[in-house]
């Protein structure tokens, strides 16, 4: 068989796009697609890149992209650009890092309008640790609130660049793209590997595909890749045969195989994308590469929240469900378990709260679900004094007995913000028990703020405080730096000395008090009145912190009607009865299923804010 002519490393760039939520990665890609011709206008949908409808709808990134685009430079030869496109938010940093591990270049894409956020910064210090070139773009100067002079100023002042350097696009018009797409060619270096060594290549995303199995986009390194050849997965030692190997330009187009630093695509009939996991080196079965590519990493959960189906019969349901988002989902966790107040559900970890909010807007809307889901919680792990450990992902199952010691994660976390703002950005991190780690001037009015903080401070409702008290403008990211001994205590909510597992809580000491006035005050508002005098109690252990009554009714429906008709009464019997069925017991106290949905609805808009913006 003839030997597939490789493209020519020298004439591939392979670089991704970085920039802060909204400040216009996918419109840029999309211009991109359209000036080069790969996709004909008529084709050209709003972020052709972003596949998934929960994408499309909510405007975000969520899985990477690759996308080949064919591109005749200056200098009249055709150069090979492979585009990564890289998810935004904080939830998936992992998958960004893992694209920006695939290129050797960067665009640095910065809203004209906004000048640098949290994240611009985050990306930039992840794509110099990855030695990318980065190639600093202003974007959206079509907009008449634009002010490219001052932030090519702040821009440079980060790079360490000249503020000609930076470059001004639109990517909604189209201005300036084709100037850029010649300063990839010209500044972002080709590839550089050994196309008779062993084949690695690196998995920066893996994809479920309902007709065609896992889809794996990978980056070569050294070697090259064939089809019908056998690889093997190099952290678990897996060996699947190639069925399919191509490129995305950007529809799949198959190809005879993939060489040194291309991008593009291979299918081996995996059903699960944690056989293919973002992050390993893939290499050939038969003349295995003895060392890995660096980097890899587990996903791992950080956030846990109970899911319970409302109808009990949908149980099964959730069950399926979750097995099948779980094929495209190597970060997400479950596991079956049991709730007095809700019966059965799962506990399921997440990278975050954005990434609980998707799957669960998921299940409910492409499996019909309707789910109520507990207080999301972070891992704690106790030492007890007989040397025991437990690791908590469950507040209801915390241990009972001697305790040692209680750690939780903690963030280091970097705000963004006019000047304006530092006081209220201070004593909003004071409340969430932050310590302030150090702060810089960007330029004159804007002010960077580095903070550690306890990931439960940050999960729950950080980002809408934060937004709120810097009337939109401050930007937030945050990354996990390991744990550290507090002070926690876990409460629980008791009805007539019941404890309802659904409400049980860690929180520090300190504001253990004001959860257990603010859930036995939400209780009491919520459960209807009882036969009997109903005590809502919050208590640590055996002590009672917080304590609401319920005061008693006789409920008889019937007096309304005295003298009514007959066909009327039975309405409200009927009408009672229905009512029942949605009524779950805690010990002897009828507690209707909304009251559960209402106490344990949070405000978990991490997503929603990112459009507000
Ligand atoms: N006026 C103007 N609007 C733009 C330009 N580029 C992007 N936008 C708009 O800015 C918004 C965000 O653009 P996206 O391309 O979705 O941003 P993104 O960075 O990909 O966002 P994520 O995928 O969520 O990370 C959209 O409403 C775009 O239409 C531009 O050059 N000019």
């Amino acid at each position: 068989m003839a030997q597939p002519n490789w493209t020519d490393p020298a004439l591939i760039r392979n670089f991704c796009i970085i920039a802060h939520i909204d400040h216009g990665k996918s419109t840029l890609a999309d211009r991109m697609l359209q000036i080069t011709g790969v996709v004909e206008d008529r084709q050209m949908r709003a972020q052709y890149l972003d596949r998934m409808d929960i994408e499309r709808e909510r405007g975000i990134t969520i899985k990477s992209q690759a996308v080949r685009i064919p591109f005749t430079a200056l200098d009249d030869r055709t150069y090979t650009l492979d585009l990564i496109d890289t998810p935004g938010h904080v939830d998936f940093t992992y998958e960004v890092s893992r694209s920006l591990a695939a290129c050797e270049g960067a665009i640095l894409l910065v809203d004209a309008a906004q000048g640098i956020e949290a994240q611009t910064l985050a990306n930039l210090y992840m794509a110099l640790d990855n030695d990318l070139t980065i190639i600093p773009v202003l974007n959206k100067i079509d907009l008449p609130a634009a002010q490219p002079e001052k932030y090519a100023e702040e821009l440079a002042g980060i790079i360490g660049c000249e503020a000609s350097d930076v470059l001004k696009v639109s990517a909604k018009t189209g201005e300036g793209v084709e100037d850029l797409l010649n300063e990839i060619v010209n500044q972002i270096p080709p590839p550089v590997g050994r196309a008779d060594a062993p084949a690695r290549a690196m998995i920066f995303d893996s994809v479920y595909d309902t007709y065609r199995g896992v889809v794996t986009y990978v980056r070569v390194v050294d070697g090259h890749l064939s089809p019908r050849e056998r690889i093997q997965m190099m952290s678990t030692k897996a060996s699947h045969e190639i069925l399919e190997i191509g490129v995305s330009s950007p529809e799949p187009t198959k190809s005879q195989g993939l060489g040194v630093g291309e991008v593009g695509y291979i299918i081996t009939g995996v059903k699960d994308v944690r056989q293919s996991k973002v992050g390993d080196t893939i290499t050939s079965l038969s003349k295995p590469a003895t060392e890995m590519l660096g980097g890899y990493q587990e996903p791992k959960p950080m956030v846990f929240s109970g899911l319970y189906p409302i109808e009990g019969t949908d149980y099964p349901v959730l069950r399926d469900a979750l097995d099948k988002l779980q094929l495209n989902d190597a970060a997400l966790a479950f596991e079956p378990e049991t709730s007095a107040a809700l019966g059965f559900g799962f506990r399921c970890g997440f990278l975050g709260l954005l990434h609980l909010e998707i799957t669960r807007a998921r299940l409910e809307r492409e499996f019909n679900l309707d789910l109520i889901s507990t207080a999301p919680n972070v891992i704690y792990r106790v030492d007890m004094e007989d040397g025991a450990e437990h690791v908590v992902t469950n507040p209801s199952e915390f241990p009972t007995g001697k305790i040692d010691g209680i750690y939780e994660p903690m963030v280091k976390a970097t705000v963004l913000s006019p000047s304006d703002y530092i006081g209220q950005i201070m004593e909003l991190c004071q409340d969430r028990r932050g310590e302030l780690q150090g702060m810089d001037y960007l330029s004159e009015d804007r002010v960077e703020m580095r903070y550690t903080l306890p990931m439960a401070e940050i999960v729950f409702d950080f980002f809408d405080a934060l937004k709120s008290r810097t009337k939109g403008y401050a930007s937030l990211d945050y990354e996990p730096i390991g744990e550290q001994k507090a002070d926690l205590v876990k409460v629980d909510i008791l009805l007539q000395g019941e404890p309802v597992d659904a409400f049980s809580a860690i929180v520090h000491k300190e504001k253990s008090y004001a959860y257990g006035v603010e859930m036995t005050k939400k209780l009491r508002e919520l459960i209807p009145r009882q036969q009997f005098e109903v005590p809502v109690q919050a208590a640590i252990g055996a002590r009672v912190i917080a304590r609401e009554n319920i005061r008693a009714i006789r409920k008889d429906v019937l007096s309304k009607c005295y003298g009514g008709d007959i066909s009327r009464k039975r309405k409200l019997l009927e009408k009672q009865k229905e009512g029942k069925k949605r009524m779950k017991m805690v010990g002897r106290v009828e507690v209707p299923q909304e009251a559960f949905i209402s106490a344990l609805s949070t405000d978990t808009s991490g997503a929603e804010d990112k459009k507000k913006k």
